[in-house]
């Protein structure tokens, strides 16, 4: 991709992205500039080539597009600060900011600038994130380049800008809980004989490639499920344990939980 990007706000989500955008050179590294004030905690991207700076402005005026990775808190300052250098015929601004909605940046930057929200995860470091995609002012040439984006860092999907606070928990969060999930079932494995290297790996490639059989293989998760559970076999056993343990009533609970977190956040 031949254009220039600033990532506004250089942490967690910021870095990774960034780190995405590089790998297999998606991205020229000099093509990219990512801001935050302490600039020494960006020394790993600098030394494969991305550009740094703690001056927002001069970032946004060397970039075709802006994405803003800050605080919910720190959004109104920095459009702010970033608005007068903004040119809506040359540039658009992706926001991955949590909560903060399309029509609270277009007060802020006016409504001839398009302005994307995405929902990314931090799989976007080894470019296998799950991105959601929304706008309401944005061309179909702009919502191409924005899935472009996003598609080269995982998979994408535009949504409708109300259900962002649904993708975040079960996209965003969903990162957590996944993990989670792996590392109880790591610690299983090793109480039935594994070291928990080995039990990690066998954990984690189960997980890959259950979750392929769907991406890939087009089927619903029961279907492949029944393949598995023999009859009077022990995965049936364990299976139906844990459900009894209350297995997918924990994970829809906590999924709501979250949503419910969420709602709180923003309004
Ligand atoms: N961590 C995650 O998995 C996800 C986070 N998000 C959202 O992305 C946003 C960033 O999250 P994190 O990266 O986890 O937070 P973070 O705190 O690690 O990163 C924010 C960065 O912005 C920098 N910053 C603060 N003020 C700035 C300014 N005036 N100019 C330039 N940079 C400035 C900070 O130094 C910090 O490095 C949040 O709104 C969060 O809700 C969205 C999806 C996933
Ligand atoms: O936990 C949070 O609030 C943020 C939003 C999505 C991921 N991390």
């Amino acid at each position: 991709m031949n254009k220039k990007i600033a990532v506004i706000g250089g942490g967690n989500l910021g870095i990774s992205i960034t780190q995405g955008l590089i790998a297999d050179g998606f991205v020229k590294p000099e093509k990219i500039t990512v801001t935050r004030r302490r600039l020494h905690l960006l020394k790993e991207l600098r030394e494969k080539g991305v550009a740094v700076d703690k001056n927002n402005v001069n970032a946004v005026k060397n970039s075709d597009i802006i994405i803003m990775v800050i605080k919910p808190y720190q959004m109104k300052d920095v459009l702010e600060e970033i608005k007068p250098v903004i040119d809506p015929k040359r540039q658009i601004v992706i926001s991955a900011v949590t909560g903060f909605s399309i029509d609270e940046m277009k007060e802020i930057v006016g409504e001839d600038i398009p302005v994307f929200r995405v929902m990314p995860n931090t799989a976007i470091a080894i470019r296998e994130s799950m991105t959601c995609i929304a706008t309401t002012n944005g061309t179909q040439d702009q919502i191409d380049t924005v899935t472009t984006i996003f598609d080269a860092l995982g998979k994408s999907v535009v949504i409708s800008e109300e259900l962002m606070e649904a993708a975040t928990v079960l996209g965003a969060c969903g990162i957590a809980y996944s993990l989670r999930f792996i590392r109880a079932a790591t610690q299983g494995g090793i109480e039935i004989g594994f070291d928990a290297k080995t039990a990690e790996l066998i954990a984690s490639q189960t997980v890959k490639g259950a979750a392929n059989l769907l991406l890939v293989g087009g089927n619903h998760p029961e279907r492949e499920i029944d393949k598995v559970t023999t009859p009077q076999g022990c995965t049936i056993v364990g299976l139906n344990e844990m459900e009894h343990r209350g297995f997918s009533s924990s994970l829809i609970k906590g999924i709501r939980a979250s949503f419910n977190k969420i709602a709180k956040m923003i309004h």
